[in-house]
């Protein structure tokens, strides 16, 4: 089946300018949200828990901060963008009581519901508008007046309008300029899950590092081990991205395409496709889910240790003094855009 994508002439702007929002967590997707709402003449506040360390940022930002609480009674949409481990607490104790018939929640990663660790209340829309991309290039594209494309989907439809909503809010963020493809939360929860193991970060994180470390083990310079396998591979993809495979490899040179298609294979080979499979297989049948959720609520010790561990790859330090050396390319990660 095609799939059903909506661009800006399929969304009315309107709807959501005619509800209250309030955006709840104010970090990489929350701050893009809310200034792009803003920006786009929506009424939108910022709940945030009394100490929290991003109240600041969005009180420079002239957005109205309150507790996640008086937010959620306050609104009449809901947006959830407080990390996926905190949702559940956080809707029991803060939201779900002070939701009231007509409201509608919105989640941009379908996590909490698709693994039920919230299962919402009835009376209520209950819709997903999920941008394919990091929050703060949600917000740098917005303001480029570029978009990134998002996912739209509806798990509860009690006002019979929820869709329409979902497309409104997307609108507002910059999605529909790009495209916004209708789903499943199930749909939205697999894929982006895979997508970021298995591809996007997990895979990509390893493929640099391990071919790095081929070049350093082998006694080649470590910038030059930098440049090819890091500096290099953003402009690789940004060929990819404006073009497909195609024309990265119009781009390269015939020996170049000619290593890529016969060596390439060697590398994401049969084994790597069954690791693969394995990996969605966990995502589907909730193990990886169930996994996070103890590992969090253990004080994530194996994430914390593993996260140090990638901070202490030598790659790190030498990307850190070649980047200080092209000042184009550290451009600072901010929430106050
Ligand atoms: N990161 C991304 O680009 C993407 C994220 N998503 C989804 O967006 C959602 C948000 O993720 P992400 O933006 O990465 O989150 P971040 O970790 O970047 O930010 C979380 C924000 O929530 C705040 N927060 C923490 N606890 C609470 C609480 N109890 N109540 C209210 N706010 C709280 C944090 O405040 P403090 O400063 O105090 O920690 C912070 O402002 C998740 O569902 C995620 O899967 C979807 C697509 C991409
Ligand atoms: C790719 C990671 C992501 O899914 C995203 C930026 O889209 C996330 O959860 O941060
Ligand atoms: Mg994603
Ligand atoms: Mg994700």
């Amino acid at each position: 089946m095609a799939a059903k994508i909506f661009y800006d002439d399929d969304a009315d702007l309107g709807i959501i300018q005619g509800r209250k929002v309030a955006v709840i967590g104010y970090g990489s997707q929350g701050h893009a949200h809310a200034l792009s709402l803003r920006d786009s003449g929506v009424d939108v506040r910022v709940g945030l828990p009394e100490g929290s360390k991003s109240r600041a940022k969005a009180q420079e930002e002239g957005l109205r901060v309150l507790t996640p609480a008086e937010a959620a009674a306050e609104a009449d949409v809901i947006s959830i963008q407080a990390p996926d481990t905190v949702q559940r607490t956080l809707y029991a104790q803060d939201i779900a009581p002070n939701l009231k018939p007509g409201d509608a929640l919105l989640f941009s990663h379908g996590f909490n519901v698709r693994f039920g660790y919230i299962t919402p209340l009835d009376g209520v829309d209950v819709a997903l508008v999920a941008p394919k991309g990091p929050g703060h290039l949600v917000r740098r594209q917005f303001v480029d007046g570029h978009g990134v494309p998002c996912l739209v989907a509806v798990e509860s439809n009690a006002s019979g309008k929820a869709l329409e909503l979902g497309l409104s809010y997307a609108k507002a963020i910059g999605g529909t300029r790009a495209g916004v493809i209708e789903t499943t939360f199930a749909e939205e929860a697999e894929t982006d899950l895979f997508g970021e193991q298995a591809v996007l970060c997990g895979g990509a994180s390893a493929l640099i590092q391990a071919g790095y470390d081929t070049l350093v083990d082998a006694g080649y310079q470590p910038e030059i081990a930098y440049f090819e396998v890091l500096h290099e591979l953003k402009l690789i993809v940004d060929l990819m991205y404006e073009g497909g495979i195609a024309r990265q490899r119009y781009s390269c040179s015939d020996t170049c395409e000619y290593g890529d298609l016969t060596r390439g294979p060697r590398i994401v080979n049969d084994a790597t496709r069954t690791e693969m499979k394995k990996i969605l297989a966990e995502i589907q049948d909730g193990t990886f889910a169930t996994e996070w959720i103890a590992e969090d609520d253990n004080g994530r010790p194996d994430f914390l240790r593993l996260r140090e561990e990638g901070k202490a790859h030598g790659i790190e330090e030498v990307g850190f003094k070649l980047r200080g050396l092209m000042s184009w390319v550290d451009r600072p990660i901010t929430e106050t855009v």
